[in-house]
């Protein structure tokens, strides 16, 4: 019997949130057998320029309308534990939730760069990681310095879920229909999307507390 809850971490710019999250997260949750995705939205990814990122509220609020009525839980969790860096969000997330199990995903665009991460192989090695398939991007992720070392420690998705216990370092590659979906695509088309997201703070889901409406896109 499985004692911990386990949970998948989508971790995030979600500027804006969009249908594509939502579709990989339900896709995910269901082929991991997770119990919930959480949305972490980054205050400021420390790879992106806070140039057309818009204030960390309204990309909350995105997320949570994209959520709504999914075992999703949106958080800004790194903002309240003073984080930028996925590393150290992990280590402070593992000691805070002791009772539960992390898997981290990201899509094939982010795992393309992800030799470029503070520490990316303590990532690795803090918790299993599942790759979604991502149009444009699995070429260059396969060939990826990451990949490179990652790829010894592949798993097939039937083993994993079938695991008592996870371990870590693991990677899992997930591939169903390919979502063309994107935050870019989106701010091209309507780059004032934000303003449609105004509103008074909203509350973390995981905190409880409000998220300040103001700026938070501070750099680390
Ligand atoms: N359509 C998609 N297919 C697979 N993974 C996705 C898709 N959209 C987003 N993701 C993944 O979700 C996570 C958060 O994505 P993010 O908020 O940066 O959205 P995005 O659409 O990639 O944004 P942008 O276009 O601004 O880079 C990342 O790991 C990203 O790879
Ligand atoms: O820790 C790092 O060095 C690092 C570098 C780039 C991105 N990240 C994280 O990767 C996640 C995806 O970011 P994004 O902007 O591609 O949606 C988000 O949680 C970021 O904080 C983390």
């Amino acid at each position: 019997m499985r004692g911990k809850r386990r949970i998948g971490l989508l971790g995030g710019s979600f500027n804006p949130a969009h249908g594509g999250h939502r579709r990989i997260s339900l896709f995910v949750r269901r082929a991991l057998e997770l119990d919930e995705v959480w949305w972490m939205v980054s205050p400021g990814n420390p790879l992106k320029p806070q140039a057309g990122m818009a204030p960390l509220a309204a990309r909350v609020r995105s997320a949570m309308v994209q959520a709504r009525r999914a075992p999703i839980r949106v958080t800004a969790i790194e903002r309240e534990l003073g984080t930028r860096y996925t590393v150290d969000t992990l280590g402070a997330l593992t000691r805070r939730y002791p009772k539960h199990d992390f898997v981290w995903l990201m899509g094939a665009d982010n795992l393309a760069q992800f030799h470029r991460w503070k520490a990316w192989r303590d990532i690795a090695r803090r918790m299993p990681i599942a790759v979604i398939a991502r149009p444009g991007y699995d070429a260059a992720a396969l060939a990826s310095p990451a990949m490179a070392w990652l790829r010894r420690f592949s798993v097939p998705l039937s083993s994993f879920v079938n695991r008592g216990e996870w371990s870590a370092p693991a990677l899992v590659t997930l591939r169903f229909d390919p979502d063309e979906r994107s935050a870019t695509a989106i701010r091209r088309g309507d780059p004032d999307w934000a303003l449609r997201f105004a509103g008074p703070p909203p509350r973390d889901q995981l905190t409880h507390r409000l998220i300040p409406s103001g700026e938070e896109t501070t750099a680390p």
